[in-house]
């Protein structure tokens, strides 16, 4: 999978000195960076500066959170993910930088698919860049908590890619969601583990010559 390089989504140098400023800085009050940990971080489908592949400690990554629309339906939803609290945990993802006008229309933007249509609610979280983890930075997280209504919580991985082989939505097949994540994280290199997406990914290959013949299956996605 193609990372979408921050050139594509950068605007053009302005004039103005203060978009020079380092962002951990406060003249620029506007700055903000969101941390995606899922669909996200293949399709942001916001405008945004800049991009850092990196990680979050004290969170783990799961496929606990029901999707009814944009990879399940009222009748099946979908699996997607969210963030569980673990101590242990550390949770790989790409955190974007939205500075003036980009700040309130990813917001708004994020406010539909992630809070509305998805039961997400936003967190603060400290996000480690790869390439310089001495110098993390704040960033806001979209967490699915067990208190939504749409939070389906744990059950084994082979369960999880039952349901997700089973599954689409609006936005395409859950498996598409699944695979274009494991993609990400064969990306992010030896050092980004997700045992539970690993298992997952496992349990489906596993099941989908059982599901259908393999040129069906790479019909789905
Ligand atoms: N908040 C997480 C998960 C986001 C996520 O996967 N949300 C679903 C909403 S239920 C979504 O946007 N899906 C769009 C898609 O599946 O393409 C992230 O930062 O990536």
């Amino acid at each position: 999978m193609k990372q979408e390089s921050a050139a594509q989504n950068t605007p053009p140098p302005s004039q103005h000195p203060q978009d020079d400023c380092d962002p951990q800085d406060d003249c620029d009050p506007q700055a903000l960076w969101i941390f995606g940990y899922g669909s996200l971080v293949w399709r942001p489908d916001f405008a945004y500066s800049d991009s850092r592949v990196g990680f979050v400690r004290g969170y783990s990554r799961r496929f606990w959170q029901g999707d009814t629309f944009h990879r399940g339906s009222d009748k099946m939803p979908g699996r997607v993910v969210t963030l569980l609290e673990d101590r242990e945990g550390c949770t790989w993802g790409v955190a974007y930088q939205v500075q003036g006008e980009q700040v309130n229309e990813a917001l708004k933007y994020l406010n539909v698919r992630e809070a509305v249509l998805g039961s997400y609610d936003t967190k603060e979280v400290t996000f480690y860049p790869q390439d310089t983890p001495d110098q993390p930075l704040k960033a806001l997280a979209y967490v699915a908590t067990p208190q939504n209504p749409g939070y389906l919580g744990p059950v084994p991985e082979e369960a999880i890619a039952t349901q997700i082989l089973a599954c689409r939505g609006f936005s395409g097949h859950n498996l598409e969601y699944l695979l274009r994540l494991a993609d990400f994280m064969q990306l992010c290199g030896p050092q980004a583990q997700d045992e539970h997406l690993a298992a997952i990914v496992d349990a489906v290959g596993t099941m989908l010559p059982c599901f259908c013949p393999t040129e069906q299956a790479l019909a789905l996605v």
